[in-house]
């Protein structure tokens, strides 16, 4: 075989693999050829089935017919244990690690063997230098940001000596410059010979990285295509089946009152959930879009914990939600003053992994006076907003009413994006809008939110996606080491001068000295 052709040979290969889910085929007769030395991406809108193809190639699903193939053998993984000791790495969207527990001691929960901590974070300490990722051994993952925490995930990959490593959208929560060192990361692990398996709905990064592209929709395979060769409109268009809609610039229409007052905002770091918070000003009027940037952690989930009332801060004044202190309310009191919160994490925090859609619908909306009155659930408008939120926002999955968990990724992003929409708010904080999304989905949530704030509400989008940001927020501010810069109208800033500033460029440039 191989010999006569210069193609690598294939490390792991799906034939033709099937997986129903009730009535619904998630994965319809799906091949799919992972080469050593290549950068394979897998494409397709959310629910196109490309989780589910990748816990088949894992051992954590079993295929209803179809077999995979390792090295041109026929395999079959029972269990991820299996497929990680044959060199199947994954990293998923969904992290598994514990929060109480420090990244040397979850990393040790992960790999077979007992090794003293001291010798596993030398360990974690070489694999870093080496791929030129950031982690500290002996930080405990509470304090950690999601874009954090998926460092952690790949080291605990590597640290396993993958043969193929199966990367399941591993810059959403990247900042330009943490998915260029990725990139590299990357290279480096294909030039050693090993096969990458690349989820990605950023089409623009996969143009750049990838080798080969699958293409999947509706749980078939549509295409495997060369991206280097194919456009971003043309990716799309295989994705989607039609063209991708761009969200539309802000309109320009008057702003009104302020619906959100931040000010001198301080808060301690309280040692798990991340950076103190020093001196923040924010000011967010009715009808406008105000976009936060930043590097992972430097205290943007502290922020939203704050905002949203996870954390309550002493000086009640310090955030005014539509004219009312709230710096002492909780998340329920918030809501009742027409706020609406989408976190960052949704499974788990967002959403309640194992309850159904429903009664997810009634975490943010059991405060609303009609879903619940008199202290009584009423199913009948609780089915009805479901519904609402399901055809309104496209959220796809099988079965009636499933459990949370069952959502591909994008589908739970849309539903808790519309839960709260539906909440009809007069202020709406979202975290990483589009995490995870694909992009006729992204265009749409944009969409939705410019609607939002078209019809006067304000709306504050924390992200990580610098691209995302200058595309559909008027303003922009910048997130770093706590502190928070004045937002600038996005036609007077630029990407340079925001990665700067993500960057602590008022340190370097000598503006205002270290903290107090
Ligand atoms: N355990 C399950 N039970 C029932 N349905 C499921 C289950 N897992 C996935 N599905 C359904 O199978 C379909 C494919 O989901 P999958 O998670 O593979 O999509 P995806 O391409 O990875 O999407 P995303 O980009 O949103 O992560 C979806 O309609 C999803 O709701």
């Amino acid at each position: 075989m191989g010999e006569t052709s210069h193609r690598p040979k294939s490390l792991l290969e799906a034939v033709e693999l099937t997986k129903r889910f009730g009535s619904l085929v998630a994965n319809d007769r799906v091949s799919l050829a992972i080469r050593a030395g290549e950068t394979h991406a897998l494409l397709g809108e959310n629910g196109a089935g490309k989780s589910t193809l990748v816990k088949m190639l894992c051992g954590l699903l079993q295929p209803d017919s179809g077999e995979l193939l390792y090295e041109g053998v026929p395999v079959v993984f029972p269990d991820p244990a299996s497929s990680r000791a044959r060199g199947v790495g994954v990293v998923f969207q969904h992290f598994a690690l514990f929060d109480a527990m420090t990244v040397v001691e979850n990393v040790a929960l992960g790999l077979p063997g007992h090794q003293p901590l001291s010798v596993l974070a030398a360990r974690i300490d070489a694999c870093v230098h080496r791929y030129g990722l950031e982690v500290e051994p002996y930080r405990r993952v509470g304090e950690l940001s999601v874009g954090e925490r998926q460092r952690v995930e790949i080291v605990r990959c590597l640290l396993g000596d993958p043969r193929v490593l199966i990367l399941d959208e591993p810059t959403s929560v990247l900042t330009p410059d943490e998915s260029e060192n990725l990139f590299r990361t990357v290279d480096l692990l294909t030039a050693e010979g090993r096969a990458v398996l690349f989820i990605s709905h950023k089409l623009d990064e996969v143009r750049r990285l990838c080798h080969r592209a699958t293409v999947l929709r509706g749980g078939r395979f549509i295409a495997e295509v060369d991206p280097q060769q194919e456009s971003f409109a043309s990716l799309a268009r295989l994705m989607v089946g039609a063209d991708v809609p761009r969200t539309p610039r802000a309109a320009t229409h008057a702003l009104g009152e302020p619906r959100l007052l931040v000010r001198h905002l301080n808060l301690a770091g309280d040692g798990s959930r991340g950076s103190a918070l020093h001196d923040i000003n924010l000011e967010i009027r009715a009808g406008e879009i105000v976009g936060i940037a930043g590097v992972a952690g430097n205290g943007q989930t502290a922020l939203f914990d704050v905002l949203s009332g996870e954390r309550t801060v002493q000086d009640r004044e310090s955030i005014v939600i539509s004219t009312v202190p709230a710096g002492g309310f909780g998340p329920t009191e918030r809501r009742a003053l027409r706020a609406g919160f989408v976190p960052e994490e949704r499974l788990g925090h967002a959403a309640a992994p194992d309850l159904c859609l429903s009664d997810n619908v009634l975490l943010t909306t059991h405060g609303d006076g009609q879903i619940v009155t008199a202290d009584i659930i009423r199913r009948s408008p609780l089915f009805a907003r479901f519904k609402q939120i399901v055809k309104g926002f496209d959220v796809r999955f099988g079965g009636k009413d499933p459990k949370a968990r069952r959502l591909s990724g994008g589908n739970l992003q849309k539903f808790v994006i519309g839960r709260e929409v539906l909440r009809d708010p007069v202020l709406i904080v979202v975290d990483q809008p589009t995490w995870g999304v694909d992009a006729s989905a992204a265009a749409f949530i944009r969409t939705t939110l410019r609607q939002r704030a078209a019809e006067g509400c304000a709306v504050l989008v924390v992200s990580q996606d610098l691209d995302e940001l200058l595309e559909f927020a008027d303003r922009i501010a910048v997130m770093s080491e706590g502190r928070l810069t004045e937002p600038v109208p996005v036609e007077e800033t630029s990407r340079e001068a925001i990665g700067l500033a993500m960057g602590g460029a008022h340190r370097a440039a000598g503006e205002g000295s270290h903290a107090a």
